[in-house]
């Protein structure tokens, strides 16, 4: 279980990115964080695992305050929290199979990382879950061969390889077309719901995270504007998160997208 309490971010500049956040994410539970540019959510998922320093608050991740930790127990806690970026953030010029290894470097001492001598129990699980994202006639190419999408596939085996307690994901679908996002959302729902693995996925597009998530915050100015189900997502609250706009094509694309799904499943 992770627990925000009276999260603030004040930046040098002065900029509030976040302001006396509290949330508890229950374990397995997927939650999307929704919100303007500039809301504060980079600055959340980054808060959590330190790789921005809060101001005050703490981040309790199974009972452990992440905020107090020292180096040392930082980085062994950094280790159980997977982290997804939307650049992929791949070795280019590593194969598959290593860029999803390297997700195991803080596991493995020093030497044996540098002469890149993995554990065979190791490349047995890469292997395992190269098939799981289905990229397993992949893993000896180059990451620069890749698409998009199965760059993004890498990232997640990489993550999971880890063995995370707590998956972060920042903008997974950024780069992405529209169908290729679906997929990868829904790769990762499936995968957190496997692991019975919680997950923090800054998302832009408030569409995609009501199909697959089943919790939705909304964060304003780096407060709190909206924590519900996504069935609870109306005009109203995406007004009070966004600001005016008509609303009606964001929800509508919600049902259309799964009428279509539905009738692609079912033909
Ligand atoms: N390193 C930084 N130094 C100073 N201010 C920052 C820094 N990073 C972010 N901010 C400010 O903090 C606020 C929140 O930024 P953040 O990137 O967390 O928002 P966001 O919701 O993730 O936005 P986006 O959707 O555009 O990525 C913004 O006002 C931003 O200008």
């Amino acid at each position: 279980m992770l627990e925000l309490k009276k999260l603030t971010k004040t930046y040098r500049t002065g900029d509030k990115a976040l302001q006396d956040v509290t949330l508890t994410i229950p374990k397995g539970q997927v939650m999307a964080l929704i919100g303007p540019s500039g809301a504060g959510k980079s600055t959340l998922i980054r808060c959590i695992n330190r790789l921005v320093e809060p101001t005050s608050g703490s981040v309790i991740l199974d009972g452990t305050d992440i905020t107090a930790l020292g180096t040392g127990g930082l980085r062994k806690m950094r280790r159980q929290m997977g982290m997804i970026f939307q650049e992929y953030a791949l070795v280019e010029r590593l194969t598959v199979m290593e860029n999803v290894l390297s997700g195991r470097l803080g596991y493995v001492g020093f030497w044996r990382s540098f002469l890149r001598k993995y554990p065979q129990s190791d490349v047995d699980e890469a292997f395992r879950l190269l098939d799981r994202v289905g990229l397993m006639a992949m893993a000896d190419k180059r990451a620069d061969e890749l698409s998009g999408g199965q760059r993004q596939r890498v990232g997640i085996a990489r993550a999971l390889i880890q063995n995370p307690r707590l998956l972060l994901v920042d903008e997974p679908t950024a780069s992405l077309d529209p169908k290729t996002s679906r997929q990868i959302m829904r790769l990762i729902c499936e995968l957190c719901a496997e692991r019975d693995l919680a997950a923090v996925i800054n998302i832009h597009d408030v569409a995609l995270a009501q199909m697959f998530v089943e919790r939705i915050v909304g964060l304003k100015a780096g407060e709190l504007a909206f924590d519900g189900k996504p069935t609870e997502m109306s005009e109203e609250v995406l007004t009070s998160i966004y600001g005016e706009e008509d609303w009606q094509a964001t929800i509508r694309n919600v049902d259309d997208e799964e009428d279509a799904e539905a009738d692609v499943a079912a033909s």
